[in-house]
């Protein structure tokens, strides 16, 4: 406990994800316009309420979004945090100190997304989708183990925690002719979402990540599989995934998952230099999806096959830059085990195996009217538990 602190919420507390060990970063509107905020317990701490106290650092954090502050450098972010760490765990409300419950809030997508990049990192999920989707082919291409394998998404359809996902239309495999209309078997996808800030750059070293990562969102990239299955090949995701990918409201800084750093799995093989690590990037994220209540699935980011370091090294090296903004995820996250597969198209083995919900109801796939809620908790520092905010959407029925 640190009741020692002006901050009397009974969720700012080491033991709970958003104590001051996290201080998240995010946007909220009460009403009164967008202002840049931490997220202490259950409460927002606009920035712009304790400008006098940050001295020159209160320019990167007193706009509207983010922006600002990714553009700035590892070392003004470091040192805002260590200076927020001060204020929110002193003894006296600094002057003018404003809190607002998060009920009474409106939090907002929190930086413009600049590149959006969707990773395919987890040899478990590989495996499975290439089982139910390709069942006469080798699960794994050969290039799987030696890059992390991604593609290019749509940044203008990355919506915040909250926005409801409206049913996509497109078109699926029919005989003899494709059939048009809307999506019989929308999924979800758990994944952890990288944003970046810092100084535009190619070539990312895997020891300059965290010059490059400012902060970790959790990410739903919601997935049409019969617009998937059909216009996948051969050159990728495109319309079953680009209708919209929701990302949390909060950005837990890199920094705060210190305490959650792991060696990612040995691939077995020699690596090429530019994917090796001098210090472990994997992160030790614990994942938990929750589908109208119920929890369905608990993923491990642990198991996840190449870290952020490699992921933007890899991004990188053929000269393309990184700039403040651009947002990549993991890929979803799933484990060898049942309970840990991180998305439905697993859980249901391809739509046969239906998913028990609360009261007797099963799934396959998404139904109009569904609530899906990913959240992730990570050890901290001496005990203490580090939340990455939900990503929350409910399912709407698709257009006329
Ligand atoms: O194997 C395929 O054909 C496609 C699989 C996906 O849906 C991949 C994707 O979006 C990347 C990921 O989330 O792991
Ligand atoms: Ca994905
Ligand atoms: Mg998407």
């Amino acid at each position: 406990m640190n009741s020692a602190t002006w901050i009397e919420d009974p969720a700012f507390t080491r033991d709970r994800p958003f104590g001051p060990q996290t201080l998240p970063y995010g946007v909220v509107d009460d009403g009164s316009g967008p202002r840049v905020a931490v997220r202490v317990g259950d409460h927002a701490l606009p920035l712009a309420s304790v400008a006098g106290a940050l001295g020159e650092l209160a320019d990167l954090v007193t706009g509207t979004s983010l922006d600002p502050l990714l553009a700035a450098s590892r070392a003004e972010w470091s040192a805002l945090r260590a200076r927020l760490t001060e204020l929110v765990t002193s003894a006296d409300r600094p002057a003018g100190a404003e809190l607002v419950p998060l009920a009474g809030v409106r939090a907002l997508l929190p930086f413009t997304v600049a590149d959006y990049v969707d990773f395919y990192s987890s040899r478990h999920h590989a495996e499975n989708v290439g089982r139910i989707m390709r069942p006469d082919s080798d699960p794994l291409l050969p290039n799987w183990t030696h890059l992390p394998v991604g593609y290019h998404g749509r940044a203008g359809t990355v919506v915040v925690s909250g926005t409801d996902v409206v049913r996509p239309h497109g078109q699926r495999r029919g005989d003899p002719l494709p059939k048009f209309g809307p999506s019989g078997r929308l999924d979800i996808e758990a994944e952890v979402g990288f944003v970046c800030g810092g100084p535009v750059t190619a070539r990312v070293p895997t020891s300059d990540v965290a010059e490059h990562v400012f902060g970790v969102v959790l990410v739903n990239d919601w997935s049409a599989r019969d617009i998937q299955g059909w216009e996948y090949q051969p050159l990728g995701p495109f319309l079953g995934k680009s209708f919209a990918t929701s990302v949390s409201a909060w950005v837990t800084p890199l920094e705060a998952l210190a305490g959650a750093r792991v060696p990612v799995p040995d691939p077995g093989h020699p690596r090429l230099p530019y994917l090796v690590e001098d210090q472990p990037w994997g992160l030790d994220l614990r994942l938990e999806v929750t589908w109208n209540g119920t929890v369905v699935t608990r993923p491990r980011f642990a198991h996840m096959a190449y870290s952020c370091a490699q992921q933007l090294a890899h991004l990188t090296v053929n000269g393309a830059t990184v700039r403040p903004g651009d947002l990549f995820a993991s890929g979803t996250v799933s484990g060898p085990e049942r309970e840990r597969l991180g998305c439905f198209l697993e859980l249901s083995w391809g739509g046969r195996e239906p998913i028990a919900l609360a009261d007797g109801v099963t799934r396959t796939f998404l139904e109009d009217g569904d609530t899906v809620v990913i959240t992730a908790t990570a050890p901290g520092a001496d005990g203490s538990v580090v939340g990455l905010a939900e990503v929350a959407g409910t399912v709407l029925p698709a257009d006329e």
